[in-house]
């Protein structure tokens, strides 16, 4: 099997074989032009000649068409996720038109029906979301550090870009430390609230800067690179039995 995860920076792919093993996997930035960057993966793809290549894609409709015209060339049957708010694994009472697919998958990756948990997906956005017994409840979106720093760079006079490092959240005494430390506070201080307003919820991180954030988190975090490719793979086995 192929999987793809079309993320809004990176896609990621995992070939697996026939007992679910990853036998190759990488993770690129598209630049918008997922389609392109397939295109130059498919020699790749075919020497593995995959049965089946499953999707979860957040970059809506043109872009999905373009990777649909792409992948249509290889002859191998494809199809993308789409949110089911009243999946058997699990229920959610969040707007299902609206849900982001990878943020419902890394969902289904992580439940667990005896467990109180909170799914934290770090990647270009971040994603908080609070699972019930294998309800979700709903939960909150923020920028990534990144996003946040941009959005600081574009957004004054006189904070100007650079490349600090995100490696703290104590005051800074210059800019820099100030811009950076001040991003971070504000993600780990809002999944630190979080955990103290739902003390029995196992936290769950997931995302490309995941391990950046959870070094700051004041309570025990399990980190899970696993979890989009492990919701992938149970949606589409629920999907092929029924
Ligand atoms: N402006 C940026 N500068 C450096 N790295 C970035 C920038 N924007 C995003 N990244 C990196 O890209 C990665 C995106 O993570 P990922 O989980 O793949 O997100 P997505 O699923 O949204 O594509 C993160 O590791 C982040 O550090
Ligand atoms: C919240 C997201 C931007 C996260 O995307 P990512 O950081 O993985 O690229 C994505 O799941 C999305 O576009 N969601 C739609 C909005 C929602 O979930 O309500
Ligand atoms: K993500």
């Amino acid at each position: 099997m192929l999987w793809l995860d079309l993320g809004n920076t990176r896609l990621k792919y995992w070939l697996t074989d026939d007992i679910g093993q990853i036998v190759d996997h990488d993770a690129k930035q598209h630049l918008q032009a997922p389609a392109e960057l397939l295109m130059g993966l498919t020699d790749r793809f075919e020497r593995y000649a995959p049965d089946f290549i499953g999707i979860s894609s957040v970059l809506g409709e043109a872009l999905n068409m373009k990777v649909t015209e792409t992948l249509s060339r290889l002859n191998i049957p494809f199809e993308f996720v789409h949110v089911d708010a009243a999946h058997p694994l699990m229920r959610s009472d969040y707007n299902d038109q609206q849900l982001g697919c990878d943020r419902w998958l890394q969902m289904l990756g992580a439940v667990d029906k005896k467990k109180r948990q909170c799914v934290i997906g770090c990647g270009t956005a971040v994603t908080i979301d609070l699972i019930d017994h294998a309800t979700h409840l709903g939960g909150y979106i923020f920028p990534s550090i990144y996003l946040q720093r941009e959005s600081l760079f574009s957004g004054t006079k006189q904070i100007t870009i650079s490349n600090g490092a995100f490696d703290s959240v104590g005051q800074g005494m210059t800019t820099q430390d100030a811009v950076h430390r001040g991003i971070l506070l504000s993600i780990v201080g809002a999944i630190n609230e979080i955990s103290h307003r739902h003390p029995n919820f196992e936290v769950i991180m997931t995302g490309g800067d995941a391990a950046i954030i959870a070094q700051h988190v004041n309570r025990p975090v399990r980190l899970r690179d696993d979890l989009l490719l492990t919701g992938l793979a149970r949606y589409f086995d629920h999907s092929k039995q029924t």
